[in-house]
């Protein structure tokens, strides 16, 4: 029943920027037009005021007049101008024929919430402006020729319905509000997400693995200069607890979109062991023959592959990103040189058993950890001479600088 009242039009999908007011516009008209079907009953039977009956019935012709219309044509711009006018002539009409009397002005502050949204803020502002003019003007006229004023039941039903009104109004504005800061996080999240990411492999890309490594190497400077305090002073520490908590310290880092100073904060306080940091850089073996063998397309989907086989066997917090072409970067924490060599060791042999595309095929693994006198360029570079020695030495194996 709802669903034939409030018309969807395809040509405004929910992110098209005049969506909100095409809700706002089929909303206002239908609710205008209980309204003043309801008062129409309200000033015929029960006070009776033919005068405003008609005014009311006036209303509700031409609110239900541009609500077809609208329906038929679409058209925003000029259902927008035609339904502020309306509401506004007519607000106006019967605050002027009730001079104002009976609480009667407290219409005119629907003019602005209806004006601004639907044809903008310099028009909204004008015709706001001019129906406040009026409101004072007749509230000067009152000033100037005081007239005994008796409340009844019509001022009552003049304050809950523009309260009623001012409230419906609100809370779409906060609804709209709302659904569009949703939306921009969302689109944000997305946004960010794929500038990490590499198009072809899914893997992160090479500006993510930079700054995940610059992180994780400050923890690691900072978690030396905490130990040696720690030591000086003599403070016991639990391998244990530390090792949980850099692990959990280099998850944070690796997923998350937090500051440096928060992360680098947090370490502070959390990290105290030793925090060995390693790195791998994987090559594939003869790629270029793929290529010319294959064809691109085919070089692309063993990349892909590749990438998922390798992704398989990353531990939670390790970072597998897409250096370039078809070199791999794993970021390694917590992990001492000795433990980045078995894993490259399991890494190699898990890739030459697997046919990749129906072919067979071998990487070159180097790695590195990092030193004190490091940085994370002098670290991709000591594993990227590794990986060089390790082709040198006739590929398919693992070679530490
Ligand atoms: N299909 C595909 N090929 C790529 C991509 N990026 C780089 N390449 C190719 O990867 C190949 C790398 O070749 P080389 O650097 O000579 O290395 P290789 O043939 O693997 O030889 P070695 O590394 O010495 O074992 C080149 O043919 C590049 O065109 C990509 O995104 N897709």
């Amino acid at each position: 029943m709802l669903k034939f009242w409030y018309k969807q039009f395809p040509q405004y999908p929910s992110d098209h920027p005049d969506y909100w007011r095409i809700r706002f516009i089929e909303h206002a008209l239908l609710i205008t037009s209980c309204y003043f079907f309801i008062l129409t009953l309200i000033n015929i039977f029960l006070f009776p005021g033919f005068k405003y009956a008609l005014l009311d019935a006036t209303g509700l012709t031409f609110s239900l007049g541009i609500y077809f219309r609208f329906r038929k044509t679409g058209n925003v711009e000029i259902t927008s101008w035609a339904a502020t006018l309306m509401l506004t002539g007519l607000i106006m009409l019967f605050v002027i024929s009730t001079k104002g009397h009976a609480h009667t002005l407290l219409w005119a502050t629907l003019i602005p919430p209806f004006s601004f949204f639907l044809i903008g803020r310099t028009w909204g502002s004008f015709i706001s402006g001019l129906s406040f003019v009026i409101c004072a003007l007749l509230v000067y006229q009152q000033i100037q020729k005081p007239e005994p004023v008796a409340f009844g039941n019509g001022s009552l039903f003049n304050v809950i319905e523009v309260c009623i009104a001012q409230i419906l109004l609100f809370r779409f504005y906060e609804k709209t509000r709302f659904s569009a800061y949703k939306k921009l996080t969302l689109r944000n999240l997305e946004i960010q997400k794929m500038a990490e990411l590499d198009k072809l492999t899914g893997l992160y890309n090479r500006e993510k693995l930079d700054t995940v490594l610059e992180k994780l190497l400050t923890v690691s400077s900072l978690k030396s200069n905490t130990k040696s305090t720690h030591n000086a002073n003599n403070i016991p520490t639990s391998s244990a607890t530390n090792i949980s908590k850099s692990t959990s310290l280099a998850s944070s880092i690796i997923h998350s979109n937090q500051s440096d100073n928060m992360i680098i904060n947090d370490t502070e306080k959390s990290v105290t062991s030793e925090y060995p940091i390693s790195i791998a850089i994987i090559d594939i073996d003869h790629f270029k023959r793929i290529n010319d063998n294959h064809g691109h397309l085919i070089g692309d989907k063993v990349l892909c592959e590749l990438a998922q086989l390798l992704q398989g066997q990353m531990r939670n917090d390790d970072l597998l990103a897409r250096w370039g072409g078809e070199e791999f970067v794993i970021v390694l924490p917590n992990t001492t040189l000795a433990d980045a060599t078995e894993l490259s060791e399991r890494l190699r042999l898990h890739i030459a058993q697997h046919n990749i595309q129906d072919m067979a095929l071998t990487i070159s693994v180097g790695i590195a950890q990092y030193g004190q006198d490091d940085s994370a360029y002098s670290l991709l570079d000591r594993a990227d001479k590794a990986l060089y020695q390790a082709k040198s030495r006739g590929r398919n194996c693992v070679a530490v600088a």
